[in-house]
């Protein structure tokens, strides 16, 4: 992958049939590989002791373009767990290369936010939100993300529910899921940067590592309630 330059683990791959239960049409007969995830990547020995230090991941993912039985292709979507303070960890994406759509929802399904996000811009996942990102464009979508290292995610709702609230269709339009009887209106909100905790446009993602501020805004986010109370605000 030409925008990583350390070494690449074997990515663990979605297919259709992985995503069977979250997709708009449950019975697509499509199949195939639908995107990579590499996970847990460091440029060297001294950055990984880094990462392992700060308890945190940085993963990169490949989305393919084009759509799945009229549905953009999309990660599966999930949430995350409550940390030990009982706040759920939260997340920080980058777009490398493509356009993406993160589609956030909130746990209590009274806000829903759909960023769109291009080469890097950062979007940040707050505590409690599930998640899922969509490709949109005619190009591959490659995203990195920054994650505690110290949990698996959860996809049990996105499943029981057939995905996230609204699907994105490849005509560009976006459908309601029937099965969200009652959820807010989707806000359509610009990814903005975070100077006060150095999540900028400027700054890839990865240059992030070594900072102690950003480990503990995935570990330990009860202490950045300003942060969270203000980023998904028009
Ligand atoms: O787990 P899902 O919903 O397939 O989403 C995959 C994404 O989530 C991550 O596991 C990070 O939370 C990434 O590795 C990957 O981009």
């Amino acid at each position: 992958m030409e925008i990583w330059s350390g070494p690449l683990p074997e990515p663990d791959v979605r297919t259709v049939e992985d995503m069977l239960m979250v997709l708009m049409n449950p019975r697509c007969d499509a199949t195939g590989p639908l995107y990579y995830m590499y996970r847990d990547l460091a440029l060297s020995d001294d950055d990984r002791a880094i990462l392992r230090g700060h308890q945190i991941r940085y993963d990169i993912t490949m989305l393919t373009p084009g759509s799945v039985c009229g549905e953009y292709i999309k990660t599966k979507g999930h949430h995350h767990p409550e940390n030990e303070a009982g706040v759920p960890y939260p997340e920080v994406y980058e777009v490398l290369s493509g356009r993406g759509h993160f589609l956030l929802q909130a746990a209590d399904l009274t806000e829903v936010v759909l960023h769109p996000a291009v080469a890097g811009d950062k979007v940040l996942i707050p505590p409690g939100f599930g998640h899922v990102t969509i490709n949109p464009g005619n190009d591959p979508l490659v995203m990195a993300n920054i994650v505690s290292d110290t949990f698996s995610s959860n996809y049990a709702f996105f499943e029981a529910y057939r995905g996230a609230a609204y699907y994105e269709t490849d005509d560009g339009s976006i459908q309601k899921n029937p099965l969200y009887t009652r959820v807010a209106d989707l806000r359509v909100l610009e990814a903005v940067d975070h100077p006060e905790i150095g999540i900028i446009r400027k700054q890839p993602l990865y240059g992030l590592i070594g900072d102690k501020t950003i480990a503990d805004l995935m570990n330990c986010p009860e202490r950045f309630t300003e942060i969270w109370d203000n980023c998904l605000r028009d």
